[in-house]
């Protein structure tokens, strides 16, 4: 069962074919103009579209143009269904992005033929959109707290740092480690240490805005691009993650642990031309908090 769309000025042989299909089991919907397809198809969402090539007003060829620069049905398969079958009615009509050409008169099962192929054409390019959308997400998070990995952290922030450069906007980096996480493993096991990074983000989550940028960048280390972000507001939002992570409680297979978090914060400065000169700032003033005292937020400037 498919979803067509039938456009033809002339209502007789709209019915007919409206009969045919809907007798095969397929969802119908017409249009007796060009104006009428391009306005009627995107909420219908057809699988394919079946165009007359010569109406009056907006001709076939015309309106299949006008779909093409339609996002939500410029990938749907138009089959042009035309009286006029001269070599360059076709060579124009498939050109412009037509998937087929069928001369009228047609068999009807030649044409039913036709829209099954349109719609096996249609299925596969929406399993490869979804394949490829899939892809993407698998490239760009960590299948385990579902942030945004390493990389893509990097192509993300590197973007947003050049427009706060560019618009003197404010940008800041929160980077965060667990303390003492091996103990975490070596006594209560992976599972159990996977849980508390899970769990992290799902702090880091609760607190941060929409725009921030959250990623796990290795190990049981996290960073979070801020951007329209001064140094004081990151710093209260790292001492927030600080606290909420602190009260949490992980659970286990029956156990359950507590543990706490060390956090660098800074800021984009007048000198900083990289976006790697906040992180290993930030890197720098991690690694301060953990030879502070742990379980604590050192930013700079203050
Ligand atoms: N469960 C689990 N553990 C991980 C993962 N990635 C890294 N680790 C562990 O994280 C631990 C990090 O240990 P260290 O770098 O010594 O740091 P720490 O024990 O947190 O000590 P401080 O950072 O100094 O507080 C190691 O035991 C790694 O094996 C992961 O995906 N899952």
């Amino acid at each position: 069962m498919a979803r067509i769309f039938i456009v033809d000025d002339v209502e007789d042989n709209i019915k007919l074919l409206w009969y045919n299909l809907e007798d095969d089991g397929h969802e119908v919907a017409s249009a007796t103009s060009g104006q009428g397809c391009i306005e009627l198809a995107p909420d219908f969402l057809p699988d394919v579209i079946l165009l007359d090539m010569m109406m009056p007003g907006m001709s076939g060829i015309e309106t299949l143009q006008a779909l093409k620069a339609i996002p939500s049905v410029e990938n749907v398969p138009v089959i042009m269904v035309s009286a006029d079958d001269s070599d360059d009615s076709i060579i124009d009509a498939l050109d412009i992005g037509a998937h087929d050409f069928i001369s009228k008169p047609f068999i009807y099962p030649v044409l039913e033929a036709r829209v099954r192929s349109a719609v096996r054409l249609k299925q596969s390019q929406e399993e490869l959109a979804a394949a490829n959308e899939r892809l993407a997400t698998l490239a760009s998070t960590d299948s385990l707290t579902r942030c945004f990995n390493r990389r893509h952290f990097f192509e993300l922030s590197n973007v947003e740092f050049a427009k706060a450069k560019r618009h003197t906007r404010p940008l800041s980096v929160i980077m965060l480690d667990a303390d003492k996480f091996k103990a975490i493993n070596d006594n209560y096991g992976h599972a159990m240490g996977d849980e508390a990074l899970k769990r992290i983000a799902d702090v880091c989550r609760e607190c941060l805005r929409e725009t921030d940028i959250l990623a796990r960048l290795g190990g049981e280390e996290f960073a979070i691009c801020c951007p329209e972000t001064t140094c004081e507001g990151a710093t209260h939002m790292a001492e927030r993650i600080r606290q909420t992570l602190e009260k949490a409680v992980v659970e286990y297979d029956g156990q359950s642990i507590s543990f706490t978090l060390s956090l660098g914060v800074t800021a984009i400065e007048d000198g900083d031309s990289a976006f790697d000169q906040l992180i290993n700032r930030a890197d720098q003033l991690l690694y301060q908090a953990k030879t502070k005292s742990r379980n604590c937020v050192v930013s700079s400037p203050h």
